[in-house]
């Protein structure tokens, strides 16, 4: 599981500490906690919601600026008829299983994760060999699975729990079932039985309006509110293809246990995106070119299926020419999710995309890569990319009627040789009377081997018999003066066809976390106080403006630079309390605030100030539009700390605390 979780600075990673560094500064809290909250639904303080808005600030410039595409907010209340249609009020379930004594209920899929890799731990431990970092922590008192001594395993049985860990995604509820009877899985607390898993959907419902004739629910995503709007989108996009739309918003999932804080919860926010693509033609994209050479760790669906989890670097262009990846599209979203974490800050050596098992994908998906973050609490799925085929607007338009497909004019006319059936409608009519229509519309919708095959019996019987449910006894008799079959050339000018669907889905929450812990140190001095070394584009707040003391000379120079840096669009806060310049700093490097401006006794003579970077502590001194020009193009990502220092006097004074 856990890979290298040290830190960016070479530390070994500690959780509790950032969870309570998270918690105390309102990055984010359970909701309704005076209440006694509720598991799985938590709120965002100040930072949070600062962090997160500039994470979706990069993303919304990264992808919907860069590639023009649609966004769009559809409501998250939706109707069943539409979730229905979708599959997810049959499908959109996770297996359950409950202890029929203590009425407590467990993911089925987790719990023999967590009991096969307590037990791989117990085994190593019964060894004498090293374990994970995780286990190793101190602070960590109590397993998450309490009934695991350490016992000794032998190989044989190692390598198949390996196995079945490696593909855990992959089981359904009998498999599951059967798993826990074979390793005998209990209640981990009580060692109480469990009955077998059953599906368990995942959506909250909910009924629409005060008479309870409409159900609906919170939507589980954001895509299919892009899908029903598909045919607006395109006329919207002059008929243009390929196009994405993109949306961002809140999505609900009723899991059955959230844990692991902010990675699964019961109301997070998604962005997704759904590029619309024609399916022939090999599914490119216009700009795989600029990321062809981009190179990504992938783990690909054959290694795990052999129980193993060995990435391999490969460049993206070299993934989709073999056929790992399988298209251009879906190859160029890989390369640009990988882009955009890694602008956001996230860990460049904690980064792989994961392919999905068969078993594991929708059945309509035909590729599926999640990109995953190393955290401390194993491999986390941040977001998923997958081929989505004709799936969702075949599926909407049957329903509706509503015509979600592409026209466009050929190049060249294409002829079709196809078998018509042509009715005397006159007579047609009087003959099949309120039954006219359901027996017109069975015959348009035989296919073209059956007519074909039903134009010989008209010639050698003179009439045809065909199935027209609800009809009669569900077989209809048409004589040959009411209808001719014949082959004949169509000229087809115009093409229609659906579009398949990439969608990139991201699960920014999650991402919030993971940058978190990826950004998360102290300095060996003072080993009590943490730093988020966020990048500044997406650290909640830019500048920390720090008067020496709430002398009133001080008070102009504050006002000037907050007044300048605001109106640049800059945020900033302004620490005038009494503490230690030192120390006010140290609480804000713990906020991320990558900027730090003192005004001393020099700035009221001279109007210059010093300019901190949180990361190095170094300073560095000049007059106030220098000062503004660098924190401007170091929060706009055009320089780099090492940059302005280079080029700006450095100030050699002490940080005292
Ligand atoms: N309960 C959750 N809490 C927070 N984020 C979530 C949750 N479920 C999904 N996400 C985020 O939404 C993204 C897209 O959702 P998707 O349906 O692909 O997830 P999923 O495969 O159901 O996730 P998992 O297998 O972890 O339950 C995920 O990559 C993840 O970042």
């Amino acid at each position: 599981m856990a890979g290298d979780m040290t830190t960016f600075k070479g530390k070994p990673f500690d959780r509790p500490s950032l969870e309570s560094l998270m918690k105390r500064r309102l990055f984010y809290t359970p909701a309704f906690d005076i209440y006694g909250g509720v598991s799985g639904l938590y709120d965002y303080g100040p930072p949070g919601c600062a962090l997160t808005n500039n994470i979706v600030d990069v993303w919304r410039k990264h992808f919907v600026l860069k590639e023009n595409m649609l966004e769009v907010d559809c409501t998250m209340l939706t109707p069943h008829e539409v979730l229905k249609t979708s599959g997810h009020v049959d499908k959109f379930a996770d297996w359950m299983c409950k202890d029929p004594k203590t009425g407590e209920i467990f993911r089925a899929d987790h719990l023999v994760e967590e009991v096969l890799e307590a037990r791989l731990k117990g085994n190593k431990e019964a060894r004498g060999q090293k374990v994970d970092v995780e286990e190793e922590d101190p602070k960590k008192k109590k397993k998450k699975v309490k009934n695991i001594a350490a016992v000794k395993l032998d190989d044989a049985l190692v390598q198949e729990m390996e196995e079945v860990l490696a593909k855990i995604d992959n089981y359904n509820g009998e498999e599951l079932g059967h798993l826990m009877n074979k390793y005998d899985i209990k209640n981990p607390a009580t060692n109480g039985h469990l009955l077998p898993p059953v599906a368990f959907n995942l959506m909250f419902q909910t009924s629409i309006g005060p008479s309870s004739n409409m159900p609906g629910y919170l939507r589980p995503e954001t895509a299919q509110g892009q899908f029903v709007n598909f045919q607006k989108l395109l006329e919207f996009n002059q008929q243009q293809m390929p196009f994405a739309s993109a949306s961002i918003g809140k999505s609900f999932r009723n899991e059955i246990s959230p844990r692991s804080g902010l990675l699964r919860v019961r109301e997070f926010l998604m962005a997704e995106i759904e590029h619309f693509v024609d399916p022939e033609g090999g599914k490119k994209h216009p700009r795989f070119d600029e990321v062809k050479d981009v190179e990504l760790e992938l783990l690909n669906r054959d290694v795990q299926l052999s129980g193993k989890t060995t990435v391999e670097t490969t460049k993206i262009g070299k993934a989709v020419e073999t056929g790992l990846v399988d298209n251009e599209t879906l190859g160029y979203f890989l390369a640009r999710i990988q882009q955009f974490l890694l602008k956001i800050g996230v860990d460049g050596k904690k980064i792989r995309f994961r392919q999905h098992m068969a078993n594991e994908m929708a059945h309509y998906a035909t590729d599926c890569w999640d990109a995953e973050l190393l955290t401390s609490y194993g491999w986390i799925e941040c977001v998923g990319c997958a081929d989505r085929s004709a799936y969702d607007l075949t599926v909407h338009m049957k329903k509706t009627g509503a015509p979600l497909v592409v026209r466009e004019p050929r190049k060249e006319p294409l002829k079709v040789e196809e078998w018509q059936c042509d009715l005397d409608k006159k007579r047609f009519g009087p003959k099949f009377k309120k039954d006219g229509k359901t027996v017109e519309a069975a015959i348009e919708s035989l296919s073209q081997g059956l007519r074909e095959k039903l134009s010989l019996d008209l010639e050698k019987e003179g009439k045809i018999v065909i199935d027209v449910p609800g009809v009669g006894d569900g077989k209809v008799e048409v004589p040959k003066e009411l209808i001719s079959i014949e082959k004949r050339t169509r000229v087809e000018n115009v093409r229609e066809y659906t579009p398949n669907v990439i969608e990139p889905s991201f699960g920014i929450g999650r991402i919030v976390y993971a940058l978190c812990e990826h950004s998360y140190w102290t300095r060996e001095q003072d080993e009590a106080r943490g730093i988020l070394s966020f990048p500044p584009t997406v650290a909640p707040t830019k500048v920390l403006i720090v008067p020496l003391s709430s002398h009133a000379d001080f008070k102009p120079f504050v006002r000037t630079l907050s007044d300048k840096l605001q109106e640049g669009g800059i945020s900033t806060r302004v620490d005038d309390s009494g503490a230690s310049i030192g120390k006010r700093y140290s609480r804000n490097d713990e906020l991320g605030t990558p900027l730090g401006i003192t005004i001393d006794f020099q700035s009221v003579k001279d109007n210059s100030f010093t300019l901190r970077d949180r990361d190095s502590t170094e300073q560095v001194r000049a007059g106030l539009d220098e000062i503004i020009n660098a924190i401007s193009s170091l929060v706009n990502g055009r320089e780099k700390w090492s940059d302005v220092a280079a080029r700006l006097p450095k100030f050699e004074g002490q940080e005292v605390d």
